[in-house]
Protein backbone atom coordinates (compact mmCIF):
# COMPACT_ATOMS: atom_id res chain seq x y z
CA UNK A 1 0.00 0.00 0.00
CA UNK A 2 1.43 3.34 -1.04
CA UNK A 3 1.19 5.99 1.70
CA UNK A 4 1.62 9.61 0.79
CA UNK A 5 0.25 12.42 2.92
CA UNK A 6 -1.40 14.24 0.04
CA UNK A 7 -2.55 11.74 -2.55
CA UNK A 8 -4.11 13.10 -5.72
CA UNK A 9 -7.47 11.92 -6.94
CA UNK A 10 -10.68 12.71 -8.71
CA UNK A 11 -13.77 12.24 -6.55
CA UNK A 12 -16.93 11.40 -8.40
CA UNK A 13 -19.77 11.96 -6.01
CA UNK A 14 -23.14 10.41 -6.84
CA UNK A 15 -25.91 12.07 -4.83
CA UNK A 16 -24.06 15.40 -4.62
CA UNK A 17 -27.21 17.42 -3.94
CA UNK A 18 -28.29 15.18 -1.05
CA UNK A 19 -28.29 15.43 2.72
CA UNK A 20 -25.23 13.29 3.44
CA UNK A 21 -23.07 15.22 0.98
CA UNK A 22 -24.13 18.53 2.44
CA UNK A 23 -23.92 17.68 6.14
CA UNK A 24 -20.92 15.35 6.21
CA UNK A 25 -18.95 14.97 3.00
CA UNK A 26 -18.24 18.58 1.93
CA UNK A 27 -17.19 19.70 5.46
CA UNK A 28 -14.96 16.62 5.72
CA UNK A 29 -13.29 17.26 2.36
CA UNK A 30 -12.80 20.88 3.38
CA UNK A 31 -11.16 19.87 6.67
CA UNK A 32 -8.76 17.60 4.80
CA UNK A 33 -7.96 20.46 2.42
CA UNK A 34 -7.44 22.94 5.26
CA UNK A 35 -5.12 20.52 7.05
CA UNK A 36 -3.08 19.93 3.89
CA UNK A 37 -4.17 16.27 3.70
CA UNK A 38 -5.75 16.88 0.32
CA UNK A 39 -3.30 18.28 -2.20
CA UNK A 40 -4.16 20.98 -4.74
CA UNK A 41 -4.29 18.08 -7.18
CA UNK A 42 -7.85 17.03 -6.51
CA UNK A 43 -11.16 17.64 -8.22
CA UNK A 44 -14.72 16.70 -7.36
CA UNK A 45 -17.43 15.99 -9.90
CA UNK A 46 -20.81 16.17 -8.22
CA UNK A 47 -23.71 14.52 -9.95
CA UNK A 48 -27.46 14.28 -9.36
CA UNK A 49 -30.56 14.84 -11.46
CA UNK A 50 -31.22 18.50 -10.78
CA UNK A 51 -29.93 20.88 -13.44
CA UNK A 52 -27.36 22.79 -11.42
CA UNK A 53 -24.38 24.62 -12.88
CA UNK A 54 -20.82 24.59 -11.51
CA UNK A 55 -21.56 27.93 -9.91
CA UNK A 56 -24.71 26.76 -8.12
CA UNK A 57 -22.89 23.67 -6.94
CA UNK A 58 -19.90 25.64 -5.66
CA UNK A 59 -22.20 27.96 -3.71
CA UNK A 60 -23.92 24.92 -2.23
CA UNK A 61 -20.55 23.45 -1.21
CA UNK A 62 -19.49 26.77 0.36
CA UNK A 63 -22.77 27.01 2.31
CA UNK A 64 -22.29 23.49 3.57
CA UNK A 65 -18.72 24.19 4.73
CA UNK A 66 -19.65 27.53 6.30
CA UNK A 67 -22.54 26.02 8.23
CA UNK A 68 -20.06 23.58 9.79
CA UNK A 69 -17.27 26.15 10.22
CA UNK A 70 -18.20 29.86 10.18
CA UNK A 71 -14.57 30.96 9.88
CA UNK A 72 -13.54 28.67 7.04
CA UNK A 73 -10.50 30.07 5.24
CA UNK A 74 -9.50 29.61 1.58
CA UNK A 75 -13.06 28.59 0.84
CA UNK A 76 -13.06 30.07 -2.69
CA UNK A 77 -9.91 28.14 -3.60
CA UNK A 78 -11.42 24.99 -2.15
CA UNK A 79 -14.74 25.40 -3.99
CA UNK A 80 -12.97 26.03 -7.30
CA UNK A 81 -12.10 22.30 -7.39
CA UNK A 82 -15.80 21.36 -7.59
CA UNK A 83 -17.64 20.66 -10.87
CA UNK A 84 -21.22 19.64 -11.46
CA UNK A 85 -22.69 17.36 -14.10
CA UNK A 86 -26.47 16.77 -14.20
CA UNK A 87 -26.94 13.05 -14.55
CA UNK A 88 -29.64 10.46 -14.00
CA UNK A 89 -27.92 7.26 -12.91
CA UNK A 90 -30.54 5.17 -14.68
CA UNK A 91 -29.84 6.91 -18.02
CA UNK A 92 -27.08 4.99 -19.81
CA UNK A 93 -26.20 7.83 -22.18
CA UNK A 94 -25.25 10.35 -19.54
CA UNK A 95 -22.26 8.30 -18.30
CA UNK A 96 -20.49 9.26 -21.53
CA UNK A 97 -20.54 12.97 -20.57
CA UNK A 98 -19.39 12.06 -17.09
CA UNK A 99 -16.43 10.20 -18.56
CA UNK A 100 -15.52 13.15 -20.80
CA UNK A 101 -15.52 15.55 -17.86
CA UNK A 102 -13.55 13.09 -15.72
CA UNK A 103 -10.88 12.69 -18.42
CA UNK A 104 -10.67 16.44 -18.88
CA UNK A 105 -10.19 17.09 -15.14
CA UNK A 106 -7.73 14.25 -14.95
CA UNK A 107 -5.52 16.18 -17.39
CA UNK A 108 -6.16 19.61 -15.89
CA UNK A 109 -5.25 18.56 -12.31
CA UNK A 110 -2.73 15.84 -13.29
CA UNK A 111 -4.59 13.21 -11.29
CA UNK A 112 -2.83 10.28 -12.97
CA UNK A 113 -6.10 8.43 -13.45
CA UNK A 114 -6.79 8.04 -9.72
CA UNK A 115 -10.52 7.87 -9.09
CA UNK A 116 -12.73 7.56 -6.03
CA UNK A 117 -16.37 6.90 -6.84
CA UNK A 118 -18.50 7.79 -3.82
CA UNK A 119 -22.07 6.46 -3.90
CA UNK A 120 -24.04 8.73 -1.56
CA UNK A 121 -27.45 7.82 -2.83
CA UNK A 122 -30.31 5.44 -2.29
CA UNK A 123 -28.94 1.86 -2.17
CA UNK A 124 -31.17 0.61 -4.99
CA UNK A 125 -28.84 2.46 -7.40
CA UNK A 126 -25.52 1.08 -6.11
CA UNK A 127 -25.46 -1.90 -8.49
CA UNK A 128 -26.52 0.06 -11.60
CA UNK A 129 -23.91 2.76 -11.06
CA UNK A 130 -21.18 0.23 -10.45
CA UNK A 131 -22.09 -1.62 -13.69
CA UNK A 132 -21.98 1.60 -15.71
CA UNK A 133 -18.70 2.77 -14.26
CA UNK A 134 -17.06 -0.24 -15.82
CA UNK A 135 -19.10 -0.69 -18.98
CA UNK A 136 -18.83 3.00 -19.92
CA UNK A 137 -15.10 3.10 -19.34
CA UNK A 138 -14.97 5.34 -16.26
CA UNK A 139 -12.79 2.81 -14.48
CA UNK A 140 -10.57 2.47 -17.51
CA UNK A 141 -7.62 4.52 -16.29
CA UNK A 142 -4.09 3.69 -15.19
CA UNK A 143 -4.43 5.01 -11.61
CA UNK A 144 -6.24 3.56 -8.59
CA UNK A 145 -10.00 3.04 -8.69
CA UNK A 146 -11.97 2.86 -5.45
CA UNK A 147 -15.68 2.48 -4.84
CA UNK A 148 -17.03 3.94 -1.60
CA UNK A 149 -20.43 2.58 -0.68
CA UNK A 150 -22.75 4.03 1.92
CA UNK A 151 -25.01 2.02 4.13
CA UNK A 152 -27.26 0.10 4.05
CA UNK A 153 -25.34 -2.65 2.27
CA UNK A 154 -28.42 -4.75 1.47
CA UNK A 155 -31.57 -5.34 3.48
CA UNK A 156 -30.68 -8.89 4.52
CA UNK A 157 -28.10 -11.51 3.62
CA UNK A 158 -29.76 -12.40 0.33
CA UNK A 159 -29.97 -8.84 -0.98
CA UNK A 160 -26.51 -8.01 0.35
CA UNK A 161 -25.12 -11.03 -1.57
CA UNK A 162 -26.86 -9.95 -4.76
CA UNK A 163 -25.47 -6.42 -4.40
CA UNK A 164 -22.01 -7.71 -3.62
CA UNK A 165 -22.02 -10.03 -6.65
CA UNK A 166 -23.08 -7.14 -8.83
CA UNK A 167 -20.44 -4.66 -7.68
CA UNK A 168 -17.76 -7.36 -7.76
CA UNK A 169 -18.29 -7.53 -11.55
CA UNK A 170 -16.72 -4.06 -11.77
CA UNK A 171 -14.52 -3.77 -8.64
CA UNK A 172 -12.35 -6.22 -6.75
CA UNK A 173 -12.86 -6.62 -2.97
CA UNK A 174 -9.72 -4.56 -2.35
CA UNK A 175 -11.20 -1.67 -4.36
CA UNK A 176 -14.47 -1.61 -2.37
CA UNK A 177 -14.73 0.63 0.70
CA UNK A 178 -17.97 -0.09 2.61
CA UNK A 179 -18.56 2.77 5.01
CA UNK A 180 -19.41 2.17 8.66
CA UNK A 181 -18.95 5.64 10.10
CA UNK A 182 -18.56 4.26 13.65
CA UNK A 183 -15.24 2.83 12.52
CA UNK A 184 -14.09 6.39 11.86
CA UNK A 185 -14.87 7.59 15.38
CA UNK A 186 -11.76 8.37 17.39
CA UNK A 187 -12.73 6.34 20.46
CA UNK A 188 -13.88 3.35 18.45
CA UNK A 189 -10.43 3.32 16.86
CA UNK A 190 -9.05 3.65 20.37
CA UNK A 191 -10.56 0.32 21.49
CA UNK A 192 -7.69 -1.58 19.88
CA UNK A 193 -5.09 0.74 21.40
CA UNK A 194 -6.58 0.55 24.90
CA UNK A 195 -6.61 -3.22 24.64
CA UNK A 196 -3.37 -3.99 22.89
CA UNK A 197 -1.08 -1.21 24.13
CA UNK A 198 -1.68 -1.64 27.87
CA UNK A 199 -0.15 -4.39 29.94
CA UNK A 200 -2.79 -3.55 32.52
CA UNK A 201 -5.78 -4.64 30.45
CA UNK A 202 -4.80 -7.39 28.06
CA UNK A 203 -4.17 -10.05 30.76
CA UNK A 204 -7.57 -9.28 32.28
CA UNK A 205 -9.45 -9.18 29.00
CA UNK A 206 -11.23 -12.52 29.25
CA UNK A 207 -13.87 -14.53 31.08
CA UNK A 208 -11.72 -15.00 34.17
CA UNK A 209 -11.85 -11.31 35.05
CA UNK A 210 -14.68 -9.71 33.09
CA UNK A 211 -18.25 -10.34 34.20
CA UNK A 212 -20.08 -8.57 31.37
CA UNK A 213 -19.66 -5.86 28.75
CA UNK A 214 -22.36 -3.30 27.97
CA UNK A 215 -22.55 -1.19 24.82
CA UNK A 216 -25.11 1.59 24.68
CA UNK A 217 -25.73 3.81 21.69
CA UNK A 218 -28.71 5.97 22.53
CA UNK A 219 -30.11 8.85 20.51
CA UNK A 220 -32.47 11.65 21.44
CA UNK A 221 -33.50 12.30 17.86
CA UNK A 222 -36.44 10.52 16.31
CA UNK A 223 -36.52 9.34 12.70
CA UNK A 224 -36.47 12.92 11.37
CA UNK A 225 -36.92 12.90 7.55
CA UNK A 226 -35.80 9.32 7.09
CA UNK A 227 -39.00 7.47 7.96
CA UNK A 228 -39.44 5.97 4.49
CA UNK A 229 -36.11 4.21 4.82
CA UNK A 230 -36.44 3.52 8.56
CA UNK A 231 -39.86 1.87 8.19
CA UNK A 232 -38.18 -0.83 6.08
CA UNK A 233 -35.17 -1.03 8.34
CA UNK A 234 -35.74 -0.56 12.08
CA UNK A 235 -33.06 -0.32 14.73
CA UNK A 236 -31.85 -3.91 14.26
CA UNK A 237 -30.84 -3.38 10.64
CA UNK A 238 -30.01 0.32 10.99
CA UNK A 239 -27.67 0.11 13.99
CA UNK A 240 -27.10 -3.47 15.21
CA UNK A 241 -26.15 -5.18 11.93
CA UNK A 242 -23.32 -2.70 11.42
CA UNK A 243 -22.19 -0.30 14.16
CA UNK A 244 -23.05 -2.37 17.24
CA UNK A 245 -21.63 -5.64 15.89
CA UNK A 246 -18.49 -3.85 14.73
CA UNK A 247 -17.91 -2.55 18.26
CA UNK A 248 -18.49 -6.03 19.67
CA UNK A 249 -15.96 -7.45 17.21
CA UNK A 250 -13.32 -4.87 18.17
CA UNK A 251 -13.85 -5.53 21.87
CA UNK A 252 -13.76 -9.29 21.56
CA UNK A 253 -11.18 -10.01 18.88
CA UNK A 254 -7.87 -11.73 19.57
CA UNK A 255 -4.76 -9.58 19.24
CA UNK A 256 -3.91 -9.55 15.52
CA UNK A 257 -0.41 -10.70 14.62
CA UNK A 258 0.14 -7.28 13.02
CA UNK A 259 -1.87 -4.13 12.42
CA UNK A 260 -2.45 -4.78 8.74
CA UNK A 261 -5.93 -4.52 7.24
CA UNK A 262 -6.12 -8.25 6.56
CA UNK A 263 -4.95 -9.37 9.99
CA UNK A 264 -7.38 -7.09 11.84
CA UNK A 265 -10.25 -8.03 9.59
CA UNK A 266 -9.63 -11.72 9.95
CA UNK A 267 -9.67 -11.45 13.77
CA UNK A 268 -12.95 -9.54 13.62
CA UNK A 269 -14.39 -12.17 11.31
CA UNK A 270 -13.45 -14.89 13.81
CA UNK A 271 -15.46 -13.11 16.51
CA UNK A 272 -18.50 -12.84 14.25
CA UNK A 273 -18.16 -16.54 13.44
CA UNK A 274 -18.12 -17.36 17.16
CA UNK A 275 -21.30 -15.38 17.90
CA UNK A 276 -23.92 -17.75 19.28
CA UNK A 277 -26.76 -18.06 16.76
CA UNK A 278 -30.00 -16.73 18.19
CA UNK A 279 -33.03 -18.06 16.39
CA UNK A 280 -36.60 -19.26 16.68
CA UNK A 281 -37.94 -19.61 20.21
CA UNK A 282 -34.63 -18.44 21.71
CA UNK A 283 -34.98 -14.92 20.30
CA UNK A 284 -37.11 -13.48 23.17
CA UNK A 285 -34.60 -14.90 25.66
CA UNK A 286 -31.79 -12.88 24.11
CA UNK A 287 -33.32 -9.92 22.30
CA UNK A 288 -36.03 -7.38 23.10
CA UNK A 289 -37.42 -4.59 20.94
CA UNK A 290 -39.23 -1.34 21.55
CA UNK A 291 -40.98 1.50 19.79
CA UNK A 292 -41.31 4.96 21.25
CA UNK A 293 -44.60 6.55 22.08
CA UNK A 294 -45.16 10.26 22.75
CA UNK A 295 -43.08 11.81 25.50
CA UNK A 296 -40.77 14.67 26.33
CA UNK A 297 -37.25 15.44 25.10
CA UNK A 298 -35.48 18.34 26.81
CA UNK A 299 -38.80 19.32 28.39
CA UNK A 300 -40.57 19.55 25.00
CA UNK A 301 -43.41 17.27 23.95
CA UNK A 302 -42.58 15.02 21.01
CA UNK A 303 -44.89 12.69 19.07
CA UNK A 304 -44.71 8.93 19.15
CA UNK A 305 -43.08 7.02 16.27
CA UNK A 306 -46.46 6.05 14.79
CA UNK A 307 -47.38 9.74 14.56
CA UNK A 308 -44.25 10.68 12.59
CA UNK A 309 -44.44 11.67 8.91
CA UNK A 310 -44.41 8.65 6.53
CA UNK A 311 -44.82 6.11 9.35
CA UNK A 312 -47.73 3.64 9.25
CA UNK A 313 -50.19 4.24 12.12
CA UNK A 314 -49.90 0.55 13.06
CA UNK A 315 -46.15 0.27 12.32
CA UNK A 316 -44.40 -2.79 13.73
CA UNK A 317 -40.95 -1.22 13.20
CA UNK A 318 -38.67 -1.28 16.23
CA UNK A 319 -36.96 1.98 17.18
CA UNK A 320 -35.12 0.28 20.04
CA UNK A 321 -33.21 -2.98 20.42
CA UNK A 322 -31.49 -4.54 23.39
CA UNK A 323 -29.74 -7.87 23.15
CA UNK A 324 -27.46 -10.30 24.86
CA UNK A 325 -24.69 -11.70 22.68
CA UNK A 326 -22.62 -14.70 23.63
CA UNK A 327 -19.30 -15.35 21.99
CA UNK A 328 -18.70 -19.05 22.19
CA UNK A 329 -14.94 -19.22 22.21
CA UNK A 330 -12.26 -19.92 24.80
CA UNK A 331 -11.76 -16.29 25.79
CA UNK A 332 -15.38 -15.24 26.16
CA UNK A 333 -17.37 -18.35 27.14
CA UNK A 334 -19.93 -17.27 29.75
CA UNK A 335 -19.45 -13.50 29.39
CA UNK A 336 -22.55 -11.69 28.12
CA UNK A 337 -22.08 -8.74 25.79
CA UNK A 338 -25.19 -6.62 26.25
CA UNK A 339 -26.04 -4.10 23.55
CA UNK A 340 -28.79 -1.49 23.38
CA UNK A 341 -29.60 1.21 20.90
CA UNK A 342 -32.62 3.33 20.22
CA UNK A 343 -34.13 6.58 19.12
CA UNK A 344 -35.85 9.18 21.29
CA UNK A 345 -34.07 8.06 24.41
CA UNK A 346 -33.14 10.13 27.44
CA UNK A 347 -29.58 10.89 26.31
CA UNK A 348 -27.40 11.06 23.23
CA UNK A 349 -24.61 8.76 24.28
CA UNK A 350 -22.41 5.99 23.01
CA UNK A 351 -20.51 4.23 25.77
CA UNK A 352 -18.91 0.91 26.45
CA UNK A 353 -18.82 -0.34 30.03
CA UNK A 354 -16.51 -3.24 30.82
CA UNK A 355 -17.53 -4.62 34.21
CA UNK A 356 -14.88 -6.65 35.98
CA UNK A 357 -15.69 -9.56 38.28
CA UNK A 358 -15.78 -8.97 42.02
CA UNK A 359 -12.69 -9.87 44.00
CA UNK A 360 -12.98 -13.26 45.78
CA UNK A 361 -13.40 -11.82 49.27
CA UNK A 362 -14.45 -8.38 50.43
CA UNK A 363 -12.31 -7.57 53.47
CA UNK A 364 -14.31 -4.41 53.98
CA UNK A 365 -17.78 -5.94 54.11
CA UNK A 366 -18.19 -5.24 57.82
CA UNK A 367 -18.33 -1.54 57.18
CA UNK A 368 -21.75 -1.75 55.53
CA UNK A 369 -20.21 -0.31 52.39
CA UNK A 370 -20.45 -2.58 49.41
CA UNK A 371 -17.46 -2.55 47.16
CA UNK A 372 -18.26 -1.21 43.72
CA UNK A 373 -17.19 -3.39 40.84
CA UNK A 374 -14.26 -2.08 38.83
CA UNK A 375 -15.45 -0.61 35.57
CA UNK A 376 -13.62 0.52 32.49
CA UNK A 377 -15.80 3.00 30.63
CA UNK A 378 -14.97 3.94 27.05
CA UNK A 379 -16.76 7.17 26.17
CA UNK A 380 -17.31 7.26 22.43
CA UNK A 381 -19.63 10.25 22.15
CA UNK A 382 -20.54 13.01 22.77
CA UNK A 383 -17.61 13.23 25.17
CA UNK A 384 -14.54 11.19 24.30
CA UNK A 385 -12.36 9.53 26.88
CA UNK A 386 -11.77 6.65 29.25
CA UNK A 387 -12.69 6.27 32.91
CA UNK A 388 -11.48 3.58 35.25
CA UNK A 389 -13.69 3.09 38.32
CA UNK A 390 -11.77 1.82 41.34
CA UNK A 391 -12.27 1.58 45.11
CA UNK A 392 -10.05 3.56 47.48
CA UNK A 393 -9.97 4.37 51.17
CA UNK A 394 -12.25 7.14 52.29
CA UNK A 395 -10.26 9.94 53.93
CA UNK A 396 -10.53 9.73 57.73
CA UNK A 397 -9.91 7.31 60.54
CA UNK A 398 -12.16 4.43 59.54
CA UNK A 399 -11.25 1.78 57.06
CA UNK A 400 -14.10 2.60 54.71
CA UNK A 401 -14.00 2.43 50.96
CA UNK A 402 -15.20 4.95 48.44
CA UNK A 403 -15.46 4.70 44.66
CA UNK A 404 -12.91 6.82 42.79
CA UNK A 405 -12.34 7.43 39.10
CA UNK A 406 -9.28 7.82 36.95
CA UNK A 407 -10.29 9.76 33.90
CA UNK A 408 -8.80 10.72 30.60
CA UNK A 409 -10.88 13.11 28.48
CA UNK A 410 -10.03 13.46 24.81
CA UNK A 411 -11.01 16.93 23.68
CA UNK A 412 -13.65 16.44 21.05
CA UNK A 413 -13.63 19.28 18.57
CA UNK A 414 -16.93 18.45 17.04
CA UNK A 415 -18.97 17.33 20.00
CA UNK A 416 -20.96 14.66 18.24
CA UNK A 417 -18.16 13.67 16.00
CA UNK A 418 -19.65 12.22 12.85
CA UNK A 419 -18.12 14.79 10.48
CA UNK A 420 -14.73 14.00 11.93
CA UNK A 421 -15.41 10.29 11.42
CA UNK A 422 -16.14 10.89 7.74
CA UNK A 423 -13.02 13.00 7.45
CA UNK A 424 -10.87 10.14 8.75
CA UNK A 425 -12.54 7.58 6.54
CA UNK A 426 -12.23 9.67 3.38
CA UNK A 427 -8.57 10.22 4.16
CA UNK A 428 -8.04 6.48 4.73
CA UNK A 429 -9.68 5.78 1.39
CA UNK A 430 -7.38 8.30 -0.31
CA UNK A 431 -4.42 6.53 1.25
CA UNK A 432 -5.75 3.13 0.20
CA UNK A 433 -6.16 1.96 3.79
CA UNK A 434 -9.28 -0.18 4.07
CA UNK A 435 -8.80 -1.23 7.72
CA UNK A 436 -11.69 0.89 8.98
CA UNK A 437 -14.10 -0.22 6.28
CA UNK A 438 -16.11 -3.41 6.43
CA UNK A 439 -15.01 -6.44 4.45
CA UNK A 440 -17.65 -8.52 2.69
CA UNK A 441 -17.12 -11.43 5.12
CA UNK A 442 -18.03 -9.19 8.07
CA UNK A 443 -21.11 -7.90 6.27
CA UNK A 444 -22.27 -11.41 5.41
CA UNK A 445 -21.78 -12.78 8.93
CA UNK A 446 -23.53 -9.78 10.49
CA UNK A 447 -26.53 -10.15 8.22
CA UNK A 448 -26.77 -13.85 8.85
CA UNK A 449 -26.84 -13.18 12.63
CA UNK A 450 -29.41 -10.38 12.39
CA UNK A 451 -31.67 -12.04 9.79
CA UNK A 452 -32.63 -14.84 12.18
CA UNK A 453 -33.84 -12.29 14.71
CA UNK A 454 -35.73 -10.14 12.21
CA UNK A 455 -37.43 -13.22 10.76
CA UNK A 456 -38.96 -13.93 14.18
CA UNK A 457 -39.89 -10.31 14.78
CA UNK A 458 -41.48 -9.82 11.37
CA UNK A 459 -43.78 -12.75 12.00
CA UNK A 460 -44.84 -11.71 15.46
CA UNK A 461 -46.09 -8.23 16.26
CA UNK A 462 -45.95 -7.09 19.87
CA UNK A 463 -47.76 -4.33 21.64
CA UNK A 464 -46.19 -1.04 20.52
CA UNK A 465 -45.48 1.64 21.65
CA UNK A 466 -43.79 0.26 24.73
CA UNK A 467 -41.50 3.08 25.83
CA UNK A 468 -42.06 6.74 26.31
CA UNK A 469 -39.92 9.15 24.29
CA UNK A 470 -37.26 10.61 26.57
CA UNK A 471 -36.69 7.41 28.58
CA UNK A 472 -34.04 4.70 28.37
CA UNK A 473 -36.28 2.15 26.61
CA UNK A 474 -38.79 -0.54 27.52
CA UNK A 475 -38.90 -2.35 30.84
CA UNK A 476 -38.13 -5.64 29.09
CA UNK A 477 -34.61 -4.32 28.39
CA UNK A 478 -33.96 -3.99 32.13
CA UNK A 479 -35.40 -7.45 32.74
CA UNK A 480 -33.00 -8.89 30.16
CA UNK A 481 -30.10 -8.08 32.48
CA UNK A 482 -31.92 -8.55 35.78
CA UNK A 483 -32.44 -12.22 35.06
CA UNK A 484 -28.64 -12.59 34.79
CA UNK A 485 -28.11 -10.63 38.02
CA UNK A 486 -26.91 -7.45 36.26
CA UNK A 487 -28.29 -4.01 35.45
CA UNK A 488 -27.56 -1.38 32.84
CA UNK A 489 -25.01 1.08 34.13
CA UNK A 490 -26.81 4.42 33.72
CA UNK A 491 -25.02 6.33 30.95
CA UNK A 492 -25.98 9.70 32.48
CA UNK A 493 -24.03 8.87 35.66
CA UNK A 494 -20.89 7.81 33.85
CA UNK A 495 -19.83 11.13 32.38
CA UNK A 496 -16.10 11.44 31.85
CA UNK A 497 -14.41 13.81 34.25
CA UNK A 498 -13.13 16.83 32.30
CA UNK A 499 -10.38 17.56 34.78
N1 LIG B 1 -28.12 11.46 5.51
C1 LIG B 1 -27.45 10.81 6.45
O1 LIG B 1 -27.22 11.29 7.57
C2 LIG B 1 -26.94 9.43 6.18
C3 LIG B 1 -27.08 8.85 4.94
N2 LIG B 1 -26.55 7.61 4.70
C4 LIG B 1 -26.68 6.99 3.40
O2 LIG B 1 -26.19 7.87 2.37
C5 LIG B 1 -26.93 7.70 1.18
C6 LIG B 1 -27.50 9.06 0.76
O3 LIG B 1 -28.35 9.52 1.77
P1 LIG B 1 -28.93 11.02 1.78
O4 LIG B 1 -27.91 11.99 1.32
O5 LIG B 1 -29.54 11.20 3.11
O6 LIG B 1 -30.10 10.93 0.69
P2 LIG B 1 -30.86 12.13 -0.01
O7 LIG B 1 -32.22 11.62 -0.37
O8 LIG B 1 -30.74 13.39 0.74
O9 LIG B 1 -30.04 12.34 -1.38
C7 LIG B 1 -30.17 11.48 -2.47
C8 LIG B 1 -29.33 12.01 -3.63
O10 LIG B 1 -29.48 11.15 -4.74
C9 LIG B 1 -29.83 11.96 -5.90
N3 LIG B 1 -30.64 11.13 -6.79
C10 LIG B 1 -31.79 10.49 -6.52
N4 LIG B 1 -32.19 9.78 -7.58
C11 LIG B 1 -31.27 9.96 -8.56
C12 LIG B 1 -31.11 9.46 -9.87
N5 LIG B 1 -32.00 8.64 -10.45
N6 LIG B 1 -30.01 9.83 -10.56
C13 LIG B 1 -29.09 10.67 -10.02
N7 LIG B 1 -29.19 11.16 -8.78
C14 LIG B 1 -30.26 10.81 -8.06
C15 LIG B 1 -30.56 13.15 -5.31
O11 LIG B 1 -30.51 14.30 -6.08
P3 LIG B 1 -31.56 14.73 -7.22
O12 LIG B 1 -32.90 14.71 -6.57
O13 LIG B 1 -31.10 16.08 -7.64
O14 LIG B 1 -31.42 13.72 -8.29
C16 LIG B 1 -29.70 13.40 -4.07
O15 LIG B 1 -28.53 14.09 -4.44
C17 LIG B 1 -27.98 6.64 1.48
O16 LIG B 1 -27.46 5.39 1.12
C18 LIG B 1 -28.12 6.71 3.00
O17 LIG B 1 -28.56 5.49 3.54
C19 LIG B 1 -25.86 6.93 5.67
C20 LIG B 1 -25.70 7.46 6.93
C21 LIG B 1 -26.23 8.72 7.31
O1 LIG C 1 -25.91 4.99 10.76
C1 LIG C 1 -26.67 5.60 11.48
O2 LIG C 1 -26.17 6.25 12.53
C2 LIG C 1 -26.89 7.33 13.12
C3 LIG C 1 -26.24 7.56 14.47
O3 LIG C 1 -24.94 7.98 14.26
P1 LIG C 1 -24.16 8.80 15.37
O4 LIG C 1 -22.81 8.98 14.81
O5 LIG C 1 -24.93 10.08 15.57
O6 LIG C 1 -24.21 7.96 16.60
C4 LIG C 1 -28.35 7.03 13.26
O7 LIG C 1 -29.04 8.21 13.66
C5 LIG C 1 -28.91 6.58 11.94
O8 LIG C 1 -30.27 6.19 12.11
C6 LIG C 1 -28.11 5.43 11.38
O9 LIG C 1 -28.53 5.19 10.04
Amino acid sequence: MQRTETPKSLFMLFGATGDLAKRKLFPSLYNLYRKGKLSERFAVIGTARRGWTDEVFRNHVKDSVLSANKHAERIEEFASHFYYQPHDVTDSDSYIQLKQLADELDGKYQLEGNRIFYLAMAPEYFGTISDHLKSDGLTDTKGFKRLVIEKPFGHNLETAKALNNQIRKSFSESQIYRIDHYLGKAMVQNIEVIRFANALFEPLWNNRYISNIQITSSEMLGVEERARYYETSGALRDMVQNHMLQMVALLAMEPPISLTTNEIRSEKVRVLRALRTIEGEDVPEYFVRGQYGPGKINGKKVPGYREELNVAPDSNTETYVAGKLMIDNFRWAGVPFYIRTGKRMAAKSTKIVVQFKDIPMNLYYNTNHDLHPNLLVIHIQPEEGITLHLNAKKPGQHMETTPVQLSFANSSKNGINTPEAYEKLIHDCLLGDATNFTHWDEVALSWSFVDKISQVWENKAISFPNYEAGTMGPKSADELLEKDGFFWWPVEDLEVCNC
